[in-house]
């Protein structure tokens, strides 16, 4: 082992076997057979990487991807089924609500218990003890037992303890959201304490800005495998492109959103909303940027007394992203039986991703109240793929007017 890394990860595997129930399980674990299994599970598939003295690293990737399964193989909570991982130096894990702790002891009780599993002398700790409870800030709960705590204040004692002990490696698993805002804050000034003290941290998150702002380095996993291992930007990028995707596939086989949700009085009707880019008609899957021109057929049965087109397009959060009505594009559509179409183009400012298409037909009455005659909530997803270059809802194609840049070589 390089006496540089302090962990060094090679071609680990980790497979659980599957049960038909948890009968069969325990039944297995009874009587140390195999019997009972009904196949094997890859939960980490030849992971490779290894992480130097002082590296702050950042785990991301979609739930189950096998970010936790990695961390509990680290920690030692879990055997590895191949593969080795050597681990030079004390590490501190904060891996789930409750590991390591015995909810029937109080607080100072499990300060002792969780040093001793650490390795650490009794004596030491006591010399910790003030600084541990100044960090926890839980108060006289610190002489209650644990399982009268709240998840956060779990946290504040169990991040607390970990931080004082002088651990080489500090492996935290997602632990740090349950925390209040001022508590996760002090625990980022901590890590960054930890870190100029030499302390390397490996930490699992969802919270990508946390892991862009604050990491030397990142890994992106995904079905247990490594894809990635860059720069926190470009594997934050390489994530969000890689979520869009799984969004947009999972979008498309959900047959609820699939199936449209359409009422109103019936009196006109949205025939049609086809979406069309300058090179391409009916298209149900455009690029980002590239204008979006809708070619929208509407049939009014009866005569109305002012109609009104809506259209708008929501992303998978339920939120409007975009819309118009034919109102505030000054455009009238005359009252008359028949059919009406009209094409709108757009210049395309949406994020990558899904979208749904809504229209609605309303007429407005003489007293200013409105009719709904066709509202058709779904009746299409739009999906806009490409590479992102933006985050947030819309792309508002900034562009540099000027950059200066006054360093001195000297
Ligand atoms: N003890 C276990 N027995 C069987 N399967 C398990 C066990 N622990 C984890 N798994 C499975 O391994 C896969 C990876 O789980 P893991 O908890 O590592 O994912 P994760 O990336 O941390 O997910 P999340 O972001 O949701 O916490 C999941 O499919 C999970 O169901």
């Amino acid at each position: 082992m390089s006496c540089e890394n302090l962990i060094e990860i090679d071609n680990l595997t980790k497979e659980f076997f599957q049960y038909k129930s948890p009968f069969h399980n325990v039944y297995s674990l009874l009587t140390n057979t195999n019997n009972a299994e009904i196949g094997k599970f890859t939960a980490v598939n030849n992971v490779s990487f290894t992480i130097k003295k002082g590296e702050r690293v950042g785990i991301v990737g979609a739930n189950g991807a096998g970010k936790s399964t990695i961390l509990q193989l680290i920690a030692g909570t879990l055997k590895a089924t191949r593969g080795t991982i050597n681990v030079n130096g004390r590490v501190a894990a904060l891996l789930e609500l409750g590991a390591g702790f015995n909810p029937e002891f109080t607080g100072m009780e499990n300060i002792f218990l969780y040093a001793s599993l650490l390795g650490i002398d009794k004596d030491v700790i006591k010399t910790r003890i003030d600084d541990i409870c100044n960090f926890a800030e839980i108060g006289d709960f610190i002489q209650r037992p644990v399982k009268t705590y709240s998840s956060g204040m779990f946290v504040r004692l169990a991040f607390s303890v970990a931080i004082n002990v002088n651990p080489d490696i500090l492996i935290v698993d997602e632990a740090l959201s349950v925390g209040d805002y001022l508590f996760q804050t002090k625990c980022h000034r901590a890590f960054e304490l930890f870190q100029e003290r030499g302390g390397t941290v490996l930490f699992v998150s969802h919270d990508l800005t946390a892991v862009r702002n604050t990491c030397d380095r990142a890994i992106l996993i995904d079905k247990g495998c490594l894809l990635l291992d860059d720069k926190p930007d470009v594997v934050v990028n390489s994530y969000m492109e890689l979520m869009k995707t799984k969004e947009i596939q999972w979008l498309k086989s959900q047959d609820i959103l699939r199936s449209e949700y359409r009422f109103g009085t019936g009196g006109g009707k949205v025939s049609e909303v086809i979406v069309c880019t300058e090179n391409a008609d009916d298209v149900a899957e455009v690029n980002a940027g590239e204008d979006l021109i809708f070619k929208i057929t509407l049939e009014l049965t009866i005569e109305f007394n002012n109609p009104i087109f809506t259209l708008a397009l929501r992303n998978t959060s339920g939120i409007d992203v975009w819309g118009f009505n034919n109102k505030n594009m000054g455009l009238s559509i005359s009252p008359g039986k028949g059919k009406r179409t009209i094409t709108v183009k757009v210049p395309n400012h949406l994020a990558v991703g899904a979208y749904t298409i809504n229209a609605g037909l309303a007429d407005t009455l003489h007293n200013s109240s409105y009719e709904e005659h066709d509202h058709r909530w779904g009746m299409k997803i739009l999906s806009v793929v490409g590479s992102t270059k933006t985050f947030g809802f819309i792309n508002m194609n900034p562009r540099i007017l000027q950059y200066e840049d006054s360093i001195n070589d000297d």
